[in-house]
């Protein structure tokens, strides 16, 4: 190849070819559908922000909508404001998700579960040295001990179901469970656990085809997250905010593509996009169009990353600076 130009052509069209054709040939691209419509989701956090709006939105589309939460009053209060927007009626259920028995009788009642969605959270911002370990073990009990039970309560149903078509437990972390964040020791520990059980479980639920799917939003404008911002430290403000606030339906719509798609990575913005091709590691991937990409940007958002990482230390010790 003696002109230079066809050279670079043959590397430009020829190198990301093959390496597609080989992604292909590695991943044999097996497609799920989910579907949501006629059939039995199951919401927990089902009374407030995210959770509602995914509560509205799946009873939009047919599905049969189940909501769990503490608070019967609120429960309450959310079935009439989904009946009042849809004229659809879910089905409410208050159990605590710390108290597996209580939640075992409620998830019995519910009956079989064809989507489990494991949304409920609390966070209670701030730094580890000032947290009381109440604050720590709650985040951790309800966020990360809370799944499991919910799992455990759920699954056995779902692996002997009668209708073989695909089901999904689909968990809520966070872009705080994606890379650590100032004032989120607890939570971002509870989020990130999330994923070590979404990866192991996928293996072992792959063969009764139940589809895993982790969700990471960003801030989104719930009654959650006003009563965080009441006492979030100005540097999570500032570090979370690499990432910008959507809203709860916004959050709610990408959540219920990805489930339904069988994605095991939902990102819900832009730069959720970004971190999840950063932070791939060896989660199951079964787009190759998204495997490509993880592959041929991973140098490149490496230094992005850093470059993330270096804003933020500059800002943690701007302020230690003006002597906090
Ligand atoms: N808002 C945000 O900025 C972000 C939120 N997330 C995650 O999304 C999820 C939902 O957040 P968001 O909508 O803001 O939360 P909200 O605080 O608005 O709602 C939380 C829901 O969870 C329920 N809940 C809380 N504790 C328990 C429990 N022990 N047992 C059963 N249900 C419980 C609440 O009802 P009740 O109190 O009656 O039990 C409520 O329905 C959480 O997992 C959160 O970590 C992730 C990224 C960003
Ligand atoms: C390589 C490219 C990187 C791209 C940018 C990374 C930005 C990361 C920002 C993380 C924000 C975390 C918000 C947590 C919200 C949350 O869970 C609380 N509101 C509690 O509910």
């Amino acid at each position: 190849m003696a002109n230079p130009n066809l050279f670079f052509l043959f590397l430009l069209l020829v190198v990301p070819l093959s390496l597609l054709l080989l992604l292909t040939l590695i991943l044999r691209p097996r497609p799920v559908k989910i579907p949501i419509k006629n059939r039995h989701v199951f919401i927990t956090g089902g009374s407030s922000g995210i959770g509602l709006a995914l509560a509205t939105q799946a009873a939009l589309q047919g599905a049969k909508v189940s909501i769990l939460a503490r608070n019967l009053n609120k429960l309450e209060e959310a079935k009439q404001s989904i009946k009042l927007s849809t004229g659809i009626d879910v089905r409410v259920f208050a159990a605590d998700v710390r108290d597996f028995d209580a939640l075992k009788k409620a998830i019995d009642e519910a009956g079989e579960i064809d989507v489990l969605v494991c949304n409920q959270g609390v966070f209670v911002p701030g730094e580890l040295e000032t947290q009381e370990l109440e604050e720590v073990k709650f985040m951790l009990d309800v966020n990360l001990v809370g799944c499991f039970h919910l799992i455990k309560a759920a699954l056995p149903a779902m692996k002997n179901r009668r209708d073989r078509r695909p089901c999904s437990i689909a968990l809520m972390s966070s872009q705080a469970g994606q890379v650590g964040i100032y004032g989120y020791t607890a939570y971002s520990a509870s989020k990130f656990g999330l994923r070590g059980l979404a990866e192991a479980l996928q293996q072992e639920v792959i063969g009764e085809n139940i589809h895993i799917s982790l969700i990471f939003p960003p801030d989104t404008e719930t009654p959650g997250f006003a009563e965080e911002n009441k006492r979030r430290p100005q540097l999570t403000n500032i570090i979370a905010a690499s990432s910008g606030t959507m809203k709860a339906n916004d959050v709610a719509k990408k959540a219920l593509q990805g489930i339904k798609s069988g994605s095991f990575i939902v990102s819900c913005n832009f730069e959720g996009f970004l971190l999840s091709v950063a932070t791939a590691g060896l989660s199951p991937q079964r787009s190759v169009m998204m495997a490509f990409i993880e592959v041929v940007a991973a140098g490149i958002l490496r230094i992005a990353g850093l470059f993330f990482q270096w804003n933020w230390y500059e800002s943690i010790a701007k302020w230690h600076a003006k002597g906090k």
